[in-house]
């Protein structure tokens, strides 16, 4: 039962991983775990090597940031076999929601103690997210993002200076659960399997990832004042409670559009998708954590 291999992606968080990896590996022999490492070599190679394993081994570990998750995770659905996290992105989303420390000694430690935690797996039209996905800015950013020479915190906040006067909010046509909720125009809408996108900013403060519902947030066109608020409140756990942001939640979402095709974000990472943009959520793995949902 303490079978585990962790997979690394050894370009996450600048180059982080391989040492963490290397110090989670002692840290679980210390706890009598027989534990091995693989390192990816491109991007998706994550889900080809857990789900391989998943035969193998009890425990899966991601060390990376959301991105390495996602990946893992992906490889999880329809096995036994439990996920664990060491994170070294520089959101590391899920592994907030989940209160794994950031420290790698200390997460190393918090999956050796197993306390088990239901985490639901949405799909985007058929492909799995576990942290947040959406449309609007914030997946804009994770497409310039993606273009920029370096990654990590500093990068991404000038990105989103750089972008944020000139993108243009865009209408939706919302369905929830079988009934229509309406025509939206919308900076950033995002679905929410778990609260935050990371780094502590929580766009669907609500969210509880084993509940099988998906949180929607909707930030509608921007002006400076709204801008400001929104970005205190993010961090104060109290978006949903601004005047000029909707909320909505549902097992089943679709959003549609008169254009054919959008730039979107799954756990961060750029994707694109056609319309409609269908939300679902049935499948459930397990993950090790220290929160409660
Ligand atoms: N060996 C590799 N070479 C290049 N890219 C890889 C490799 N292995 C994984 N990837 C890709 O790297 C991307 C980023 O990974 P991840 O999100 O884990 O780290 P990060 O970008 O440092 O973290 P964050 O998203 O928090 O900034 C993932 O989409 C993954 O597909």
């Amino acid at each position: 039962m303490n079978k585990a291999v962790l997979i690394a992606n050894p370009v996450s968080g600048n180059g982080k991983a391989k040492k963490a990896a290397e110090v989670s590996a002692s840290i679980l022999k210390e706890k009598q775990f027989e534990v091995s490492i693989e390192y990816t070599e491109y991007a998706g190679h994550a889900t080809l090597l857990s789900k391989k394993f998943s035969n193998e081994f009890d425990i899966i570990i991601a060390v990376g940031g959301d991105g390495t998750v996602n990946e893992v995770a992906t490889g999880l659905v329809d096995s036994q076999s439990i996920l664990g996290i060491i994170p070294t992105g520089s959101g590391n989303g899920l592994a907030r929601h989940l209160k794994i420390p950031m420290n790698t000694v200390k997460a190393a430690e918090c999956i050796a103690q197993k306390k088990l935690i239901p985490l639901d797996a949405p799909t985007i039209n058929g492909k799995y997210f576990f942290c947040t996905a959406g449309v609007g800015f914030d997946a804009h950013i994770s497409h310039v993002f993606a273009k920029m020479d370096g990654r990590g915190l500093k990068n991404y906040i000038k990105a989103i200076l750089k972008e944020y006067g000139s993108y243009i909010s865009a209408h939706y046509q919302l369905h929830l659960d079988g009934k229509d909720a309406g025509k939206k125009q919308a900076f950033v809408m995002t679905v929410g399997n778990a609260a935050q996108y990371g780094n502590e900013a929580f766009i669907a403060p609500s969210a509880k990832v084993g509940d099988q519902q998906l949180e929607i947030t909707m930030l509608p066109a921007p002006n400076l004042l709204r801008g400001l608020s929104w970005g205190i409140r993010l961090f104060l756990k109290s978006i949903d409670k601004d005047a000029s942001v909707s909320t909505f939640s549902g097992k089943n979402i679709i959003i549609n559009s008169t254009e054919k095709s959008v730039n979107g974000h799954r756990d961060g990472e750029p994707d694109t998708w056609e319309y409609p943009l269908v939300f679902n959520v049935k499948e459930q793995i397990k993950v090790i954590g220290n929160s409660d949902n």
